[in-house]
């Protein structure tokens, strides 16, 4: 599926620009369906959007809000995605959102995981949107180079839902939506800012290889066309 590159001139004019973007469909999603799914990534990058979003004049009562991916670390790990998009997101007008886990308190990470595909069923399919970010050794989501379960987490013909992630580059293990349940979001986007992730973003396109960045999967077969956001 195509993608098109939206370049700003620094992060907070991007941050702006995205999310009006993300509100307006939010809003329509709401008027066309009565609610409103969004995918939101963690890292470094999505702050300033979660800050710019959180203020967003929607009905927020009717949104539902999960993580693309999850460390299994308990919520008030400073490691947290959910602590990220719970200090940064979930405030303002955005407070009166459902957010569903991904982290359960669980006997094991496939059992955690059973329980967040449970939980997240009814949310999306397709979600409304879906905001991925890279890392830069070009992984996304929780979609790690040679991840143990990366090949099931990239079928397509796998179902939606959350699946577990352990990786060399992970640190901890994941908990990651599979691309099935990603892929076909009806704005998909791609958030990356600054010159070294506009560099691993060539060098995923110049290639195939998804087991050494699986960012290419997104790149190459996702259902949806790809919004590419980047500022330096
Ligand atoms: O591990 C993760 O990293 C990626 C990228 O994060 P960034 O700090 O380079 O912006 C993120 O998209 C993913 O959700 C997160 O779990």
């Amino acid at each position: 599926m195509a993608s098109t590159l939206h370049s700003f001139d620094d992060g907070a004019a991007l941050a702006a620009a995205l999310a009006d973007e993300v509100a307006a469909r939010l809003k329509v999603a709401i008027s066309d369906r009565g609610a409103a799914s969004i995918a939101v990534s963690g890292g470094s990058t999505p702050k300033r959007f979660f800050e710019a979003l959180s203020g967003k004049d929607i009905d927020w009562s009717k949104v539902t809000v999960v993580l693309v991916d999850e460390r299994f670390v308990p919520a008030d790990s400073p490691r947290s995605n959910h602590l990220l998009v719970a200090t940064h997101l979930l405030k303002d007008k955005a407070a009166a959102a459902t957010f569903v886990p991904l982290y359960h308190e669980a006997p094991s990470i496939d059992a955690a995981a059973q329980i967040a595909t449970k939980e997240t069923a009814s949310v999306g399919k397709p979600f409304d949107v879906a905001i991925l970010g890279m890392g830069g050794d070009g992984h996304t989501a929780s979609f790690f180079p040679h991840g143990n379960h990366l090949a099931t987490a990239l079928d397509l013909s796998t179902p939606p839902g959350v699946m577990t992630m352990a990786a060399a580059g992970a640190g901890e293990e994941r908990l990651t939506f599979t691309f099935s349940a990603l892929s076909d979001a009806r704005l998909l986007v791609l958030h990356i800012e600054g010159q070294e992730k506009k560099d691993v973003l060539a060098k995923a396109q110049a290639g195939s290889d998804e087991t050494e960045m699986p960012i290419r999967a997104v790149l190459n077969r996702a259902a949806s066309p790809l919004n590419i956001y980047w500022a330096p």
